[in-house]
């Protein structure tokens, strides 16, 4: 999918949501667990009471990978049920020497050996530039590389000053060096609010992954009055506040009644923005 075509599908849905689908045994409604594989069955469910709401779905690998052999199978089969025009991500955060990271762009990207090919898939930046390089030999594939992330210990590194600048705005400016904004997003909490004017100086018009709305507080209108650009440039996901929305048969719609208030939401940020 191409930036415009994201753009598009923002309009069309007047959204600019991610869902998550952190999904996992003990959380998910008890009565899903007569099925072979509840957790595709759960996924399936959410999709289909979300999919007119959002314009990305984004599975956090972690939750599949640990289930084994059913989870990296569950995970294909998600992939595989994800409507194609809805952008895919893979939050892996991936990234190693270079031969290692081609073969991880391989395993999210080449569905003839995968049997999955994500839009997109999450990249560790600590390695430096052989390590991200490999995801973008792919076309029309994108990579999300982490500048702020939403979790406390993000000051621990990020926050932290090389040669007068962070080492956040640092990963924005050498990552640009890498590839377009055509081809690359970067990861940016939603629990950093006023930093996004920080991070627009830097990136002026890539897409932004914003995790953290939701379970982890963050703001949305802060985080769309600094980091809004004149494609939307945001994706923001939000994962256990509308998965875990609900906890008997009636899930879903508890789903669809979270992932609606957002869409709402956005809509009228949109709007606000002369962006529909
Ligand atoms: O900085 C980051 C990067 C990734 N994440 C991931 O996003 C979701 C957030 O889940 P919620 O339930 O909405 O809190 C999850 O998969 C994280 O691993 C992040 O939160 N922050």
């Amino acid at each position: 999918m191409t930036k415009q075509q994201l753009f598009e599908q923002i309009q069309k849905k007047r959204s600019f949501l991610c869902v998550g689908l952190d999904s996992s045994l003990d959380k998910i409604p008890q009565h899903l667990l007569k099925y072979e594989n509840p957790i595709l069955e759960f996924n399936k469910q959410i999709i289909d009471a979300t999919k007119d709401l959002c314009v990305a779905y984004k599975p956090n690998t972690a939750f599949y990978e640990c289930y084994g052999k059913k989870g990296w199978e569950t995970l294909i089969e998600t992939w595989k049920y994800i409507p194609k025009d809805i952008f895919s991500i893979a939050d892996a955060k991936r990234g190693d020497i270079g031969n290692t990271s081609a073969m991880y762009a391989e395993t999210f990207f080449n569905e003839e050996s995968s049997e999955m090919s994500f839009d997109s898939v999450t990249v560790a930046p600590y390695m430096g530039s052989d390590s991200v390089k490999p995801f973008l030999t792919f076309d029309n594939k994108w990579v999300i590389v982490l500048a702020l992330t939403s979790n406390p210990g993000h000051a621990d590194f990020q926050l932290q000053e090389i040669g007068g600048e962070k080492l956040f705005e640092k990963v924005l400016k050498t990552a640009q060096e890498w590839a377009t904004d055509e081809q690359m997003m970067y990861v940016v909490g939603a629990t950093r609010g006023a930093a996004f004017a920080d991070v627009r100086k830097l990136a002026p018009n890539h897409f932004l992954l914003v995790p953290g709305v939701g379970a982890q507080g963050g703001d949305l209108n802060e985080v769309c009055k600094y980091g809004l650009n004149s494609q939307c440039g945001l994706l923001i996901n939000s994962s256990r506040a509308i998965i875990y929305a609900g906890s008997g048969e009636d899930f879903a719609e508890k789903a669809r009644e979270e992932a609606l208030k957002l869409q709402k939401q956005m809509e009228g940020i949109l709007a606000e923005a002369r962006l529909l």
